[in-house]
């Protein structure tokens, strides 16, 4: 039993024992309660805390994610503009890199250049003084150009006064002669004998006398120049070029020519239309002009007018105007103190370059051809007169004042009317309008080689008269044929056998003509 007291206070203590240890298990539990709770308010506090920490962190996490997002677009931008630079700097540096070679090269070229500056300067003082040289020189040069203008002026003076006289040796009144090449077959027998001067021709002829045996004639002429068959225009024309530059300075000159129909007197005329075949009138209208031309270094101007008429029966045709043939009447007025002709109401042209006769003779031609059925016809039976007039003033150079003088000069170009007889067929009525026309070019051209004989007469009687008025072409020519002129008459034969006789007539008259002596010619100036 003890033993179970014991064992019951034992258990009691035991018991004593827990419910202490319960009670302070409990008062522990208690506390621990309390501190649970505590710590649990604690814990809410610290998960409002944390989660208020979390939203900022993940605010702020936003924030960052945002500026490292922005943070990475500038990056990238700035990659790219860097790149950008990088390219530009690269460039930039390729350039910086050509500039300095080019401006190595520039101060090279520059250094180089210096050096030739400093040379040209040494150059240009040197030249400065050289013009200053030179400018005092020019001065005494100009002096001396001014005296030898004057001296120029004077000595064109001169040299008309000498050109004139030659013309007057050669004589005043000059008779060629030309005979054209042979077109058709026979030819008649001409031989030219003198082949060093040109002045003779030989006509051989052949006929039968009564008892039929052939008679073989030689007859021998000799002229101032004779032209052989194949002589061309310019070769002609050679010879009458020095004619140009005296109407030039002044003078009257009156070109005839003169042969039967088909001789070539319009060929030699007018001649072809190419350069080599034109004849004597655009051939001494541009030699005119070129003398002008030369003339204006010596101080002289002038004028050039033109006029292109045609005798037909003794009735004066404009071949430059526009009314009809044979209607118009234009008069011939003289003027004897200048020594000019005018004709009433006729077209006269101012030629400012020689190409225009060309244009002149076109316009003739197609007038003639209108107012004949065959053109050939009428410009064979009528006269045609081409007349340069030319007048020129001395105005002077710069420096040098002119003289004033004045001159007037005329070149008549005649393409006379076939010299062919009257065929005594026509006299019988045949034909009585050709009648007519040869009778009135058989009277005019004897009237000119009356006129001419006249004044070969005339010598030194001032009082011989002059039978200009016995038909309108010598007293239209009045003024170019008298003793104050130069006259020059080239008589074209035909080369045919058939023509033989006519080509005789004309050599006598030419003959004739080339033995009369005509007086010093006389120019028309007046001092202003
Ligand atoms: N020197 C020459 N060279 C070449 N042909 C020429 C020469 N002379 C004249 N002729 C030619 O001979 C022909 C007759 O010449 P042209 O018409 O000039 O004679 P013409 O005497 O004027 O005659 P017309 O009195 O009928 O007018 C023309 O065909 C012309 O071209």
């Amino acid at each position: 039993m003890d033993a179970e007291r014991n064992k019951v206070a034992e258990l009691q203590a035991n018991h004593l024992a827990i419910s202490r240890e319960l009670a302070t298990a409990k008062s522990q539990e208690l506390n621990q309660r309390r501190e649970l709770i505590h710590a649990s308010d604690e814990i809410d506090g610290l998960k409002k805390k944390h989660q208020r920490e979390v939203m900022d962190l993940e605010m702020d996490v936003k924030k960052r994610d945002r500026e490292l997002r922005e943070v990475a677009e500038d990056l990238r931008m700035c990659r790219t503009d860097l790149e950008r630079e990088r390219e530009t700097v690269s460039s930039l540096k390729n350039t910086l890199s050509h500039q300095s070679t080019s401006h190595l090269t520039m101060t090279t070229q520059n250094h180089a250049l210096e050096a030739q500056n400093s040379a040209l300067q040494s150059q240009i003082d040197t030249y400065a003084q050289t013009v200053s040289d030179l400018s005092l020189k020019l001065e005494s040069t100009q002096k001396q150009v001014d005296e030898l203008k004057k001296e120029a002026m004077e000595s064109e003076l001169t040299r008309r006064k000498l050109h004139n006289m030659v013309q007057e040796l050669k004589g005043n009144i000059r008779v060629f002669c030309r005979v054209r090449p042979v077109l058709e077959d026979l030819s008649a027998g001409f031989s030219f004998p003198d082949p060093r001067d040109h002045k003779e021709i030989v006509v051989h002829s052949s006929s039968s006398s009564a008892t039929g045996q052939e008679r073989k004639e030689t007859y021998n002429f000799g002229f101032d120049r004779v032209f052989e068959p194949q002589s061309t225009q310019a070769e002609v024309f050679e010879e009458i070029s020095q004619l140009a530059q005296s109407c030039i300075d002044g003078y009257n000159v009156c070109i005839f020519a003169y042969g039967q129909t088909g001789s070539g007197k319009s060929f030699t005329m007018e001649g072809g239309p190419t350069e080599s075949s034109a004849g004597m009138i655009p051939r001494a209208v541009e030699q005119v002009f070129r003398g002008a031309d030369h003339m204006k270094s010596k101080g002289w101007e002038y004028k050039m007018e033109g006029q292109f008429l045609e005798i037909y029966n003794e009735t004066i045709n404009d071949l430059l105007g526009k009314g009809e043939f044979d209607k118009k009447k234009h008069e011939i007025k003289h003027d004897p103190k200048g020594g000019s002709t005018r004709v009433t109401d006729v077209e006269i042209v101012s030629l400012s370059s020689a190409s225009q006769v060309r244009s002149l003779l076109a316009i003739a031609q197609s007038r003639r051809s209108v107012a004949a059925t065959l053109m050939n016809e009428r410009s064979s039976r009528s006269h045609s007169v081409f007349t340069l007039r030319i007048s020129g003033v001395n105005v002077g150079l710069e420096g040098c004042a002119g003289t004033g003088e004045k001159c007037e000069g005329s070149l008549n170009l005649v393409d006379l009317a076939g010299s062919e007889r009257l065929n005594v067929s026509f006299a019988n009525g045949a034909d009585k309008e050709r009648v007519r026309e040869t009778q009135n070019i058989n009277r005019s051209l004897s009237a000119l080689g009356d006129v001419i004989a006249a004044l070969g007469e005339k010598g030194e009687k001032s009082d011989k008269h002059i039978p200009y008025r016995n038909s309108k072409l010598t007293y239209l020519l009045q003024n170019s044929l008298s003793g104050n002129s130069k006259t020059l008459m080239v008589l074209n034969l035909s080369p045919l056998a058939a023509h033989l006789q006519e080509s005789l007539t004309s050599l006598r008259f030419a003959t004739k003509v080339n033995n009369t002596t005509i007086g010093t010619a006389k120019k028309y100036t007046k001092a202003s």
